[in-house]
Parts: C-alpha cells; sequence; structure tokens
C-alpha cells in the first residue's frame, strides 16, 4: 500500500513577517557602491558557443562611465544584448543577425546595420572606416558585430552559418530535435587574436556620456521591418568587403545569411524600484521557445481515435515561431517611450503612503482607493500596457493589482475567469528588476503563457518535466550565474519547489536581491476546499518561511470566501491587498440540457447543436472519462467536425502540441477531460458543452470561462441526468488522499457537497446567472435573457419529474455510507485521479 503524506500546516509567527513587506515611502537612488547593476555583455567562448552574460558594476571595471539622466552621478555604462545563448539555443543565430538601430529612429533599416557596423569600425585593430561606405560593412561576415558605443554586442561568427547545418550544440541530449544547430569550430589563433582586440577596445572605447538607460537597439529582420533593400544591399556591400580580413567564401555567405535572421531585440526594461530607481539591462530574445514533438514523433504518433490510450516518449522538441510584427513595432515604440519617460522622471520619487493594514478593492470602491492615485511608474504601466501587451487601457482593477503587486504588498486577486489577471503580475514583472517567480499548476497553462511572453519580447523561462535536460540546465546556468540572472519570469510548476537544486536557486536569486516576488496561479489548488486542489500546492507554505521578505501574489477566478481564507493562511499572506471583481460574465448564455441514457443521443444533439450554431467556431467539449472523450472524438470527427481530443493519459508533448493546434485553429473542437481548461486563453473560444456534470460549480465556472473571452456572445451547455451524478461522485472521490478515516470522511463530504450543488444548479430553475454568483458569494439580478430558465419558463420540466429528484435526494442522503465503506476497506488511503496532472521532477 502507498504510504501517503498529508502536508502539515507552517506555522510561521508574524513577528518574522513583520519584514514582509517593503514599505518604501521613498524612492531614492542609492550611493553608487551599493547598487547592484547588472551589465550584460554577450561574447562567445571558445568553443565559439554564444554566451549571455551579465556582469557586476565590480566586474566590469573596464567598462566606461556615463552620466545617470536620473542623479547626474558618474556610472558604469551597460551592455544592452540579445541572449544569444538562448538564441543559440533556439537556432536562430546560426542564421546569422542583422541590425536595426532604434535610437536613430523607426524604419530606418539601412541605418542599422550600419549603426552596428559603425560602432564595429570604432576598434582599433579591425580597421574599419568610420563612414558609410560598402567597405563598413566587409568585415560583416567576422567575428562580431560590436556595438560598444552603446555596449550592445550583437556577435556572429562564421562558423554558424547556414551552411554549416550540422547537429545542434545541445546535440548531446536533443537528439530528436528539429533544430539544426551550427558546428562548433576550434577559433583560429588569428581569431582569437582579433575577438579579444575586439572586446578590449569594446570595453576602454567608450567615453560618452548621456543617460544610464542607453542601450535599447532594436535588431530585426530587414524583412520584418519591411526594407527589402537593406538585405541586398548589405549583400552587394558585403560582397565587395575583402579588404581588411580575408574571409572564406562561408563566410560571405554568412554575411548574406546574416541579413536573413528573423532577427533579435535586445533591450532593457527594469525599473528597479527597491530603494533606487535606475534600470537594469536584461537581454532578451524575442523567439518563442514554443515546446512541441519533434517531427519523427509526431510521425509515429499514434492515430488518436483508439481506444488504447498513447504512450509515445517525452517531448523533444523546440521550434520558434517568429515574433508578430505588430509585437514588434509596439515593442520600438515602448523602448522609445520609456526612453522618454526616464529622461523625465526626477531624482527622487516619492511614493505614496499605503496603510500597512489589510485592505480590499473591489468595483464598487475603487475610486476611493488608496491604490486609485498618483504612483511614480503610472506611465512606465500604461506605456508598457499600451506598447507591449497591445491593450488600450487597463480593464478595472488590474490597475489597483498592478500597483499593490509593485508597491510590493502581498496581494490576492480574485477576478472572473478571462479578468486579465496574467497582466497584473506579467507587467509589474516587466516593469520592475529583477525575476518574478510564478508557480503554474498546468504544463498546458505554462506553456501558454511561456509563449506568448516570449512572442512579446519578455525574457522568460520555464523548468518542468517537458524541458529538454539540456535546456534545464542551460536555464538552471543562467540563473544561477553569480553576475545575475536574464529573465524576467520564472515559471514552475509546484512540484519543483520541493526540489533542493531549485531551492537553492531560489536562494541564489534572493540572497542577490534578484527574486522580486511569488506569484501562484490559480492559487484555489492550494486549498483543499478548492476544485484542483493539487497536494503540492500545499508545499509553497514554506516560501514564506524560506524568503519572509518577498512579496507574495495569489490569482484566483474562483475562489469561495472559504478557499480565499484557507488560501491566505497556508501562504502566510500578511496584511494582503485584495483585489475582488465580479464574476459575472455576462457575455456567456449557459444552458442545461436534459442528457439521454443513450450516449449517440446526446453525441447526435451536440454534433446537431455545433453545426448549427458555430459551425466553424472553435469549442472545447467536456467529458467526465477518457473513453467518452475519444468516443465523441470519433463520432464528430465521422460527421465532419474538426476534432481531437486532449486527455492526461497523452503524455506532455501530445498535450501540449494538441493545445497548440487547437489554439492556432488547426482544428476547432477539443474533446477533453478537465486536464484542459485551466487558464487556456484562447478568446475566439465561441461555446463550451459540458457532455457530463462537472465536479463543482467551481469547476464549471473555471471550464465555462473559457468561453468568450473576447467579449463575444458565447454558449455554455451542460448535459444533464442523473446516472453522470453517481458516475461523478465516484470519478471525484478517487483521488482523495487521506491519512485518516475523519480526514477521508470530510474531504468526501465536501466533494459529494460540491456534486450536490452541481445537482442543484441543474435541476433549479432560477436565473443560471444568479444561482452561480450565489455561489460565489455574489448578488446580482436575473440576466433575463442569457439563460435556458429565465428565456424559456418551461424549460426545466425534465429535471422535475420524481425520478430525477428521488434519484438526486439518495445520493446525496448516501454519501455518508460511501465513505464508510471506502473505510472499511482501508482507513488510509490514496487514489490516484486520472487527471491528476503532476510535474515529473528530476
Ligand atoms: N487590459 C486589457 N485590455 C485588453 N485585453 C486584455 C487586458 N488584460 C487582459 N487582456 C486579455 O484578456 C484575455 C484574458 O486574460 P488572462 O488570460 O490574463 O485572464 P485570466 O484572468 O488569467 O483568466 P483565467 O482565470 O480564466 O485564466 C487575454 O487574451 C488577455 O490578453
Amino acid at each position: 500500500m502507498l504510504n501517503c503524506y498529508r502536508f502539515t500546516r507552517t506555522i510561521v509567527h508574524l513577528n518574522t513577517l513583520g519584514s514582509v513587506l517593503v514599505n518604501h515611502h521613498r524612492i531614492e537612488r542609492r550611493p553608487l557602491e551599493q547598487q547592484q547593476n547588472f551589465y550584460c555583455n554577450t561574447s562567445y567562448d571558445t568553443d565559439y558557443e554564444y554566451k549571455s552574460t551579465f556582469k557586476t558594476k565590480s566586474v566590469l571595471d573596464r567598462d566606461k562611465k556615463k552620466t545617470s539622466v536620473l542623479t547626474g552621478q558618474e556610472r558604469t555604462t551597460k551592455s544592452d544584448t540579445a541572449n544569444l545563448s538562448l538564441l543559440n539555443r533556439l537556432g536562430l543565430l546560426q542564421k546569422g543577425l542583422s541590425g536595426f538601430s532604434n535610437e536613430t529612429g523607426d524604419n530606418q533599416d539601412d541605418g542599422n546595420l550600419t549603426n552596428l557596423m559603425k560602432k564595429k569600425r570604432k576598434k582599433k585593430n579591425v580597421q574599419l572606416q568610420s563612414t558609410l561606405n560598402d567597405d563598413q560593412v566587409k568585415d560583416n561576415s567576422n567575428i562580431t558585430l560590436n556595438t560598444n558605443d552603446n555596449n550592445d554586442t550583437i556577435e556572429y561568427h562564421p562558423s554558424l552559418s547556414s551552411k554549416s547545418k550540422s547537429k545542434s550544440i545541445d546535440k548531446e541530449d536533443d537528439n530528436n530535435s528539429i533544430v539544426d544547430k551550427p558546428k562548433r569550430k576550434r577559433k583560429t589563433k588569428k581569431e582569437k587574436e582579433l575577438e579579444l582586440q575586439l572586446l578590449e577596445s569594446s570595453s576602454s572605447s567608450n567615453k560618452s556620456g548621456g543617460i544610464t538607460v542607453e542601450n535599447e537597439e532594436v535588431v530585426l529582420h530587414p524583412s520584418m521591418t519591411g526594407d527589402n533593400n537593406h538585405s541586398s544591399k548589405v549583400k552587394r556591400k558585403s560582397r565587395k568587403s575583402n579588404k581588411i580580413n580575408e574571409q572564406s567564401e562561408q563566410d560571405q555567405h554568412n554575411v548574406e545569411y546574416q541579413t536573413n535572421i528573423d532577427g533579435v531585440i535586445p533591450h532593457d526594461v527594469n525599473w528597479l524600484i527597491n530603494n533606487q530607481m535606475t534600470m537594469i539591462d536584461s537581454p532578451i530574445d524575442y523567439t518563442s521557445s514554443d515546446i512541441i514533438i519533434d517531427q519523427k514523433q509526431q510521425q509515429q504518433q499514434v492515430k488518436k481515435i483508439s481506444t488504447t490510450t498513447t504512450t509515445t516518449k517525452a517531448p523533444k522538441r523546440v521550434v520558434h515561431k517568429p515574433m508578430d510584427e505588430n509585437a514588434i513595432r509596439r515593442f520600438k515604440e515602448w523602448i522609445n517611450y520609456r526612453q522618454q519617460l526616464l529622461e523625465s522622471i526626477p531624482t527622487q520619487v516619492d511614493l505614496p503612503d499605503l496603510e500597512d493594514a489589510p485592505l480590499t478593492v473591489t468595483p464598487e470602491n475603487a475610486k476611493q482607493s488608496p491604490l486609485n492615485q498618483a504612483f511614480p511608474w503610472d506611465r512606465f504601466v500604461e506605456g508598457c500596457n499600451r506598447l507591449v501587451f497591445g491593450n488600450e487601457r487597463l480593464r478595472p482593477l488590474q490597475s489597483d493589482a498592478i500597483n499593490s503587486v509593485l508597491y510590493r504588498r502581498d496581494t490576492f486577486v480574485s477576478l472572473p475567469t478571462g479578468g486579465g489577471k496574467s497582466l497584473c503580475f506579467q507587467l509589474p514583472a516587466i516593469i520592475d528588476s529583477g525575476v518574478t517567480l510564478v508557480i503554474s499548476p498546468l504544463l498546458a497553462l505554462m506553456f501558454d503563457q511561456l509563449s506568448k511572453l516570449l512572442q512579446l519580447g519578455v525574457p522568460t523561462c520555464a523548468l518542468n518535466s517537458s524541458v529538454p535536460v539540456s535546456e534545464k540546465k542551460k536555464i538552471i546556468k543562467e540563473l544561477l550565474d553569480p553576475a545575475g540572472c536574464p529573465y524576467k519570469l520564472l515559471y514552475v510548476t509546484p512540484e519543483r519547489m520541493k526540489t533542493q537544486e531549485f531551492i537553492d536557486i531560489l536562494e541564489h536569486l534572493n540572497n542577490t536581491s534578484q527574486l522580486k516576488r511569488l506569484v501562484i496561479d490559480e492559487a484555489h489548488c492550494i486549498s483543499e476546499w478548492g476544485h484542483d486542489f493539487r497536494k503540492d500546492y500545499r508545499k509553497l507554505s514554506k516560501f514564506r518561511e524560506m524568503f519572509p521578505n518577498i512579496p507574495i501574489v495569489a490569482l484566483t477566478a474562483t475562489a469561495t470566501p472559504k478557499v480565499e481564507l484557507d488560501i491566505k493562511q497556508q501562504l502566510s499572506m500578511h496584511n494582503t491587498i485584495n483585489i475582488r471583481g465580479s464574476f459575472i460574465r455576462s457575455n456567456l448564455k449557459y444552458e442545461v440540457r436534459k442528457k439521454s441514457t443513450e450516449p449517440e443521443f446526446c453525441f447526435n444533439d451536440i454534433y446537431h447543436f455545433v453545426n448549427r450554431n458555430h459551425k466553424n467556431s472553435s469549442g472545447i467539449v467536456y467529458c467526465s472519462t477518457i473513453a467518452e472523450c475519444e468516443s465523441l472524438c470519433e463520432y464528430l470527427t465521422d460527421r465532419g467536425l474538426s476534432v481531437d481530443f486532449y486527455h492526461a493519459s497523452l503524455n506532455a508533448a501530445q498535450r501540449v502540441d494538441t493545445q497548440e493546434r487547437w489554439i492556432t485553429g488547426k482544428f476547432k473542437i477539443v474533446c477533453t477531460t478537465i486536464a484542459f481548461g485551466m487558464g487556456i486563453d484562447k478568446p475566439d473560444t465561441r461555446f463550451v458543452i459540458h457532455h457530463s456534470i462537472p465536479s463543482s460549480i467551481e469547476s464549471y465556472y473555471q471550464q465555462t470561462g473559457r468561453a468568450g473571452r473576447d467579449g463575444k456572445l458565447s454558449d455554455c451547455i451542460l448535459y444533464y441526468n442523473k446516472n453522470d451524478i453517481r458516475k461523478m461522485l465516484k470519478i471525484s472521490t478517487m483521488g482523495i488522499v487521506a491519512q485518516s478515516h475523519e480526514e477521508y470522511q470530510k474531504i468526501m463530504e465536501s466533494k459529494t457537497e460540491n456534486i450536490d450543488t452541481v445537482t442543484s444548479y441543474c435541476v433549479g430553475s432560477e436565473c443560471r446567472r444568479v444561482s452561480l454568483m450565489e455561489y460565489f458569494g455574489e448578488e446580482t439580478k436575473p440576466c433575463k435573457t442569457m439563460c435556458d430558465n429565465c428565456t424559456y419558463t418551461k424549460a426545466n420540466h425534465y429535471f422535475e419529474d420524481d425520478d430525477n429528484i428521488r434519484e438526486h435526494e439518495r445520493v446525496y442522503t448516501s454519501r455518508f455510507n460511501y465513505g464508510a465503506t471506502k473505510k472499511s476497506k482501508s482507513k488510509s488511503r490514496r487514489y490516484i485521479s486520472m487527471d491528476d496532472e503532476e510535474d515529473e521532477v528530476d
């Protein structure tokens, strides 16, 4: 029998938490010596691997001094570089780089490379000329594109050529990778000397004054900037350039290829508020490290329509998606805008006072809330939201949440599904310095957010079981880099928190003042009373003990008051600011339909509903079992709909792949168990159908919350019959972990109560919206037009027959017997839910 452990609640004395909240009422710059400024420099090591490193000020004593716009103090200049090692991993650098300088204004693509080359020419021993002629580019094929005036160093080496499409640098563990990577090549002595000279000259040549935050070059692929001439010009120029260093044909080819890269955006986006106001650099790679199954594996992938489940090997993967052009444009604008803002910021900024006491902000009191006042970061928030995320404005309560997070207060955010909770921590993470640690319960959810952030250009990484070992090692190395970590957000599953290796990483980040906050997404998973309880979420309660000064941000869309209290207690949140929005989703139409006991009838009904109303729209159909999932998928596919299935028996790679294909519209309808859902953000999802009843109202709200996230009218249909009650009861009590019979019974009671509530919802005749909101403790008026009960007065005849009511009562009253039966077999037993998603920790 499996031993089972129940996590003991950790009690943290409140007095140890006194220092948790950083009450910084005044932002002042520290003396220069005290600042922990990290400077980024990119170079490649002897193995010709690109390397992006941050260096502390003390390390970079060779760097030039600049005058801060904020203080007038002289400061060491910083390097703003692409995260080349990340790029390298994603297979970009083999294609070369092209330059675009944003400092010189937009649409100056011709000038971009030229600017880079200008800077490069300053290096003594490369003998580059300082005018814009064809010769400028001649050494393009050489080792570097160094922009040391701005300390933007982008290096390129001929060995990383398109021709040398050899195996990946990561080849040792990415055998299945579909990314071709360049072959390593030993540097010649000459090259080494040249490189050394370049580095020396780069570190000694910068004499510009100006502002501290100066490195904001945006390097783009010409095709992305719409300048096709650029490529050809560079090619032409590079062909002429054979004077300085003799380059091989391969090198020349590299120059050409250099212009064909998807691009790279180095930037710095950190505004450090921890008693100083400065910017640190953050190398960035705007490619998306989407994790997909490699081609071979895809081919081998077992046809999904089958009764047996597939067990292909774990994901090996990386494919990068080009960045969205609008995102690039916005990002450039953001950099310019931020630059302007920084120039206008005074050297000292007062933070408004916020009482050190719990505070609740709701839509009703938001206007009078102390969070609704001017904060020094307001324009940064506005600019970042508009330019990085492409949103016109913040939604109600988002700005309160962001202010609270930036003020470094413990923050509990409960906004409706699709309410924009992610922005409440992602935006502060970008504006603030250091790393934001995000706990995310599902690989799919993590993948979704990671992919989006990378596409937006935000340096983000994830550590989970689907990340190949080689990449994991690299990420860990970067996180542990004594000189500084390049990422703004680090996503992990709760399981990772229990490994000593990861705790060491966190300790390192904390000791170097880089760990800025812990974010717990889908925080209801921490509560046993929550609908998606995950035992490893419980372990997060240790975080406060380990890092008492790090603020905690918990977010959920489905917390009842009881769950909310439990979350805060578990996490030892202190003087929490609660941001509480209305749960109403006014664009969702709710309907409950009677489900026939004949599976085919229900399948047929679903088919007709979709075919009639949402033939070409995306939607989700939730089923209670894997078998149901697959047979419904088969049925709908046979009838000509575009369908696939998703459930916990698929391995991580298959799940990621299915999710990605659904999100990108490769197929329209996903038949799934509850393994799919939390956090899935496909705005144009027009319907969510529950083929079987959900295990709780929270689950139902969460799952239907996938629909209509773009604000457009969407349908939520729930099929209900009495058999499903018993079936769901069985399923939802399978995963119970209990140490004693009493505990088991307690959990059983809670689970059955949840199902009772769902049943009441189904058979009830009051407005669906009112019923749902009542559950979350919110009062509202009947929707009148948005549910079956309001629109069809007789709709519930089906559920008022004696049979159903009797069955409902029988199940309700038999629940204690059910627990007792289990007890007789075993006092302590662990049942594994088939939909349990746990991250394998290696
Ligand atoms: N201020 C905003 N303006 C426009 N769109 C926004 C804004 N904030 C968020 N969004 C968009 O709203 C959608 C939902 O956001 P998000 O995924 O953060 O919701 P959520 O609250 O986490 O929902 P769930 O709990 O259901 O996962 C996303 O597509 C996001 O881009």
